[in-house]
């Protein structure tokens, strides 16, 4: 199978020094060379694309493992395998970071953070590392984030960007941009104003701290109106930063997403409420916001805006070319937006991907909706909308290939939701309780039409605006964040099948498919070590996708539903056998 041996005597050895470990810098980061994937989705420009094509729409067929290694945690396994020339970082549920070789499978160290023993958080889960000079960066679970050495896995300093007892958690994947490390922490769900904060790489000292909330005297604070029960709403607004942000080199400006308002009832804070639900561009030195753009205001859905979108430049706008910002948001429309190189940002267009009854129509111009009030939830009346809160796609990564112009969305239609808005008296905002002004139990959450499935890969023209094609999974959410490369190939997983899938980039058509020891949530990567081609993927079911598939299974009556997905995280690495 492969000319390389491994015995379980070098699979397990612990804590073996990284020799030569290769110093990441700035343009290594903007190269984005194909051997190597050292941003979470690949390049600063958000594409998870790779220019790899050793393993192509002709060969997939033939992709089979060549080493696994289990993580050893259960729950939801979302980090994708980061590789710096040969080497292989993967950080899991509760902030364990395994280092190892990404040839070969064999561990070269585990950092295993030491989160308080009664932490407890709504997600569990981790994003990724953040990889810069010759350290890696962990957030915690208990809001901190970690430098380690790279070689050794030891930590050197540490910074408390959250505090996990009011509610403010991290799971994101910090972002490393010109020697600060930028990072976000989630607590939209529990009253945490949100903000982005910019950590000096070598000391690890606060460089700057960004609220996504505008305070008294900054421009956006009049969207938060001063009326009704809650007067002081931005105080604990949401808006949380708690997904990795994308960046333009070029310009140096960051395009960052904003998560939702919170509590999620909008009445409770009248007002358009900037910059929730929103894209916001700022500056990487100071923080400082310069532009943004809300896809829809004073939300009230948990649909949030926490992606950032993509960049890609040339794009079409009608005859022009243009530097775009596309993005497939949560709410369930698809944005084409423009960016003018200063901060400004521009809509250009807006088109649903899935079904949406809470937007009657979007404004030609700015892209503003209109709302259907029967489906815009309120407090006191139950309320039913579609895409449920979970979104027309949640967090898992869209994919952009320049070599088919196309973009592939992992997208869940013909799912709603209902339940009872409700004004939380009893509970203090921001003090460690879920303050999202519902009843988890309340939350009904059904198919729009019984006989029909969710999940869905969809592809679409970025230039042309169009669907080209679409793949129905069928009676399973689609939680798979996705991979296409210059193979002509989209990798994706995500189902409760646990398939990991190969798609023929352009027609759609299932290539090859492998079933998985678990539902792979994490997005798949490519690298290259000694002239081969890996794919990698990290299986590992649990949180939302997880939850929300026991819920659907639960109530289906056709027998198609699978429950009964097993947990448990593994990293498997597949390769062409050697010719
Ligand atoms: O508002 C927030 O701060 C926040 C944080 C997170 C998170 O950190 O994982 C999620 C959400 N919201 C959320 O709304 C959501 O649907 C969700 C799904 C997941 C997941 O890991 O699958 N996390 C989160
Ligand atoms: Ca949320």
């Amino acid at each position: 199978m492969s000319s390389y041996s491994v015995s379980a005597a070098n699979l397990t050895t612990l804590n073996k020094k990284i020799e030569n470990y290769k110093t990441v810098t700035h343009t290594r980061l903007i190269e984005a060379a194909p051997e190597d994937w050292l941003l979470p989705k690949g390049n600063y420009e958000g594409w998870m694309y790779s220019k790899l094509k050793e393993i192509n729409s002709k060969n997939v067929s033939k992709l089979t493992p060549v080493w696994t290694y289990s993580t050893n945690l259960d729950s939801g396994h979302e980090a994708p395998a980061q590789i710096n020339n040969g080497v292989m970082f993967v950080s899991t549920p509760y902030n364990n970071v395994i280092a190892l070789n990404a040839k070969t499978g064999q561990l070269y160290w585990r950092y295993k953070h030491d989160n308080p023993y009664d932490l407890s958080v709504m997600h569990n889960t981790s994003r990724g590392v953040a990889l810069w000079g010759d350290k890696v960066y962990v957030a915690g679970l208990d809001g901190t984030l970690n430098a380690l050495d790279a070689a050794t896995g030891e930590r050197l300093c540490q910074s408390q960007i959250g505090d996990w007892s009011i509610g403010a958690y991290i799971t994101s994947a910090p972002t490393p941009v010109k020697g600060k490390i930028l990072v976000g922490p989630s607590g939209g769900e529990y009253g945490v104003r949100g903000f982005l904060e910019a950590m000096d790489a070598e000391t690890c000292e606060t460089a700057w701290k960004t609220y996504s909330v505008p305070g008294p005297g900054e421009a956006g604070h009049e969207t938060w109106k001063k009326e009704g029960k809650r007067p002081d709403a931005w105080k604990y607004g949401g808006g949380s930063m708690w997904m990795p942000g994308n960046y333009d080199a070029d310009e140096d400006i960051l395009y960052w997403g904003v998560g939702n308002g919170s509590p999620w009832l909008g009445d409770q804070r009248p007002g358009d409420n900037l910059y929730v639900a929103s894209s916001i561009a700022m500056d990487p030195d100071t923080g400082k916001i310069k532009g943004h753009y809300q896809y829809h205001y004073n939300d009230s859905w948990d649909w949030a805006a926490m992606n950032a979108p993509m960049l890609i430049d040339g794009l079409k706008d009608g005859e022009k070319k243009v530097k775009g910002l596309v993005s497939p948001q949560r709410n369930g429309y698809m944005y084409w937006l423009e960016r003018d190189g200063k901060g400004k940002i521009e809509y250009l267009e807006g088109k649903p991907f899935v079904a949406n009854n809470a937007f009657k129509s979007l404004d030609p111009k700015t892209g503003r909706p209109t709302y259907d009030y029967d489906h815009v939830p309120v407090t006191g009346k139950r309320v039913s909308y579609c895409p449920s809160l979970w979104g027309g796609k949640n967090w898992p990564y869209e994919s952009y290939n320049p070599d088919t112009g196309m973009m592939y969305v992992p997208a869940n239609d013909n799912i709603c939701n209902s339940f009872k808005g409700k004004f939380q008296d009893d509970v203090e905002p921001a003090s460690g309780q879920f303050w999202a002004g519902i009843d988890i139990p309340d939350l009904d959450v059904y198919l729009a039409d019984q006989s029909k499935g969710v999940g869905q890969m969809q592809a679409w023209d970025v230039n042309k605006r169009e669907k080209v094609w679409q793949h129905d999974y069928g009676k399973t959410m689609n939680w798979g964040p996705v991979l296409s490369t210059a193979g002509n190939i989209v990798f994706s997983a995500g189902t409760n099948d646990r398939m990991l899938r190969a798609f023929d980039a352009k027609t759609g058509e299932v290539l090859w498919e492998f079933p998985l020891n678990s539902t792979a949530i994490a997005p798949p990567v490519a690298y290259e070590v000694d002239g081969k081609q890996y794919i990698a993927i990290t299986a590992g079911y649990g949180v939302d996708p997880h939850w929300t598939n026991g819920v659907l299974a639960a109530k289906d009556k056709s027998g198609e539903w699978i429950a009964d997905v097993p947990e448990g995280g593994v990293i498997w690495v597949f390769a062409l056998p050697d010719a």
